[in-house]
């Protein structure tokens, strides 16, 4: 199953440097080997904004909320999670 979500991070201005780079170390490290198994299959930075978008293809509901809840932004981020389907018009092969 596919879902459209979208993160939007807002750490407390008042967490400490490096306490916040340590927890982003952790997730581009959480995020990268979600995506070299194919779970995370797009990411994308919104640009002008400390968001993404992303697209997961992932089992079903409760795989995703696993995934996203084990974030180590989750605490700090805002989420809407949009699920997909096959555009009858689309022409690529890895929509589905
Ligand atoms: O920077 C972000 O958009 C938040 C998050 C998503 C992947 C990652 O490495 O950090």
């Amino acid at each position: 199953m596919l879902f459209q979500v979208e993160m939007t991070v807002k750490l407390p201005p008042s967490m400490p440097a490096e306490q916040a780079a340590e927890i982003k170390a952790t997730e581009k490290a959480y995020s990268q080997e979600l995506q070299r198994s194919g779970k995370w299959r797009h990411l994308w930075r919104v640009a002008g904004s400390y968001a993404n978008v992303s697209i997961f293809d992932v089992e079903d509901n409760a795989e995703l909320q696993e995934i996203i809840s084990n974030l180590p932004l989750f605490p700090y981020m805002e989420i809407s999670v949009k699920p997909l389907c096959r555009h009858p018009s689309s022409i690529r092969e890895d929509d589905s």
